[in-house]
């Protein structure tokens, strides 16, 4: 068993993440080589031993049991407790039906009806010390309703602490989908088991909410086949190198990486709307992550121009046409459209035909989505140039010509589209940030909480993509570069951890 969120080990290398249908024929695989009933042994002791290293002073426990394999490893949980743990009061509130029971649960049914168990007929009056969540589990993929309902709204009110077995009961194990009409509640003493497999759900959508703060998996001895995984689960790694810079004793600001920065609205040019403030945090976020030379380039009149940024001096200001009559765009990394306004539109053309490492955001996804012709982006990837495109939820909905609500139904398919659609690597950014690229298996990354929501830190995540592909190797294969990106993403994850105050960070406190 190991431990996976928080992750143990901040190098980590990606994990698979299996879904539904590849999850079940692992199991159907590994459950035909082995005498009958073993994985569910397995299960359920696995779950049993956990329950009692995370809550060992558990008196009263009460095992919530589905009617189906979930509710079996449940059973054989409670069976195992109360055999060998005796001296706690296991009780199990049972939803299933006996005539409907799969073959493995019906034998573990029947195990626990011989074993020295309480049978709840209703809720339990009083919270319990632990609850052991066997609801639902990887067989869910429609609205819970019934019975299940009611069980699953006592679950997401009751204070106790929680073991999901497998996955939290309502979560959609492929997307992260809520599929329960009572809201999913956030819980910090939640945990979840996943067994055989680890599973996109858990990761994105609403899976960090409902999951809990500690996730565990148990592979229960399967091996999956390589090329079986719907995505990879990314743990931050180690860029920015800090120490590497620091011993590069033969470098100089010219070897560390230029970046543009095309955004940040002046007010006289966008109605009285100033949003130089968006571009300003992107390129003190490419400065801080060490690129050698950051140009903010502003949208409005030169002489509008501030002279210089009061909190990052060593940034270099001018108007944006004042770069696009430089070397600059092909020269430099190009963060394009934080804070770009309604102008990026006209910039787009110059952007996409000169800039061969190019981080499209915010207003500049905005502008492309206004034009259903991906062929420019298309005759990009021919070239071998880079595009990475980082929408928000609402930015991807706009650039699939969607809304939000399907988007977040299933955020690993809107990312795949986008990335086949605008032939770039895309972050779909949000709780459980998907990194696609075209043909590749996509990237789920692990870190990232609340406190990231705030204005300005998607900006942040610009800047430090701007950063990184400054210093990528050029050219690189297509997957160093979704590699480089996540990783990005997942350092970007993790910069609130470093927020000593009891308030949340701005996101100018993220990277000052
Ligand atoms: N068979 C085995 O040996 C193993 C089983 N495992 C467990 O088996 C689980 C998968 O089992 P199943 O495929 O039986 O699926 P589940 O137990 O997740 O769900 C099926 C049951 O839930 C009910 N149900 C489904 N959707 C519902 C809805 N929307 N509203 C109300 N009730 C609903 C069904 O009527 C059925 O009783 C995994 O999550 C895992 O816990 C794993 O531990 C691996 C080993
Ligand atoms: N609840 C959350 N959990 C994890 N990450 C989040 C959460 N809310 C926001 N983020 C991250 O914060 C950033 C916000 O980006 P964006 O919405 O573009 O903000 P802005 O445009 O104000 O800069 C993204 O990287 C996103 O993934």
């Amino acid at each position: 068993m190991q431990r996976i969120l928080p992750c143990p080990t901040p190098s980590a290398p990606p994990r698979p993440l299996h879904d539904r249908l590849a999850s079940r024929q692992l199991e159907q695989r590994l459950a035909a080589s082995l005498p009958p009933h073993t994985l569910m042994q397995r299960a359920g002791l696995a779950v049993a031993r956990l329950a009692m290293a995370w809550q060992p002073h558990a008196q009263r426990i009460v095992v919530l049991a589905g009617g189906g394999n979930n509710g079996g490893d449940g059973l054989v949980a409670a069976t195992r407790l109360a055999r060998d743990w005796p001296q706690r009061d296991v009780a199990v509130w049972w939803q299933g039906a006996p005539e409907r029971l799969p073959d493995d649960a019906r034998w573990a049914w029947q195990q626990a009806r011989a074993a020295n168990l309480t049978w709840l007929q209703a809720a339990p009056e009083h919270p319990p010390d632990l609850v052991i969540d066997a609801l639902l589990g990887l067989g869910l993929d429609r609205p819970v309703r019934g019975t299940a309902l009611a069980a699953l709204r006592w679950l997401q009110a009751c204070p106790a602490p929680t073991l999901c077995v497998d996955l939290p009961s309502g979560l959609d194990a492929n997307t992260g989908h809520w599929w329960a009409d009572a809201p999913p509640q956030p819980a910090a003493q939640r945990a979840t088991l996943s067994l055989l497999t680890l599973k996109p759900g858990l990761f994105t959508g609403h899976g960090r909410v409902v999951a809990g703060a500690s996730i565990w998996f148990d592979d229960l001895g399967a091996e999956p086949e390589p090329g079986t995984a719907a995505a990879w689960l990314v743990a931050p790694g180690g860029w920015p190198d800090t120490a590497a810079l620091r011993a590069d004793h033969a470098s100089h600001k010219g070897s560390r990486g230029d970046v543009l920065v095309l955004g940040g609205a002046l007010p006289h040019a966008h109605a009285g709307i100033g949003m130089g403030g968006a571009a300003l945090l992107a390129a003190r976020a490419a400065l801080r992550a060490g690129a050698g030379r950051v140009y903010a380039a502003l949208l409005g009149d030169a002489e509008q121009v501030p002279p210089w940024d009061m909190g990052q001096p060593a940034l270099m200001l001018r108007s944006a046409t004042a770069a696009l009559d430089s070397d600059l765009p092909e020269r430099a990394t190009v963060v394009a459209g934080c804070g770009g306004g309604p102008a990026m539109a006209t910039l787009l053309d110059a952007v996409l035909a000169r800039c061969p490492r190019l981080v499209l955001d915010a207003d500049a996804l905005n502008a492309l989505a206004q034009r259903p012709d991906p062929e420019p982006l298309a005759a990009r990837q021919a070239r071998g140039w880079w595009t990475v495109l980082t929408p928000h939820p609402l930015e991807a909905a706009r650039l699939l010509r969607t809304d939000t609500a399907t988007v977040q139904r299933d955020r690993l398919a809107a990312a795949r589209t986008l990335a086949e659609r605008w032939h770039a690597v895309v972050v779909l950014k949000g709780s459980g940030s998907v990194v696609a690229a075209p043909g590749l298996t996509p990237r789920i990354v692990a870190s990232g909480s609340g406190w990231l929501a705030t204005a300005g830190s998607g900006d942040t995540l610009a800047g430090l993509l701007g950063a990184r592909l400054s210093t990528l190797p050029w050219p690189a294969p297509p997957e160093d570069l979704q590699a480089a990106v996540a990783d990005t993403v997942a350092l970007h994850g993790t910069l609130p951890e470093h927020w000593p105050h009891r308030w949340p960070p701005t996101a100018s406190d993220l990277l000052p």
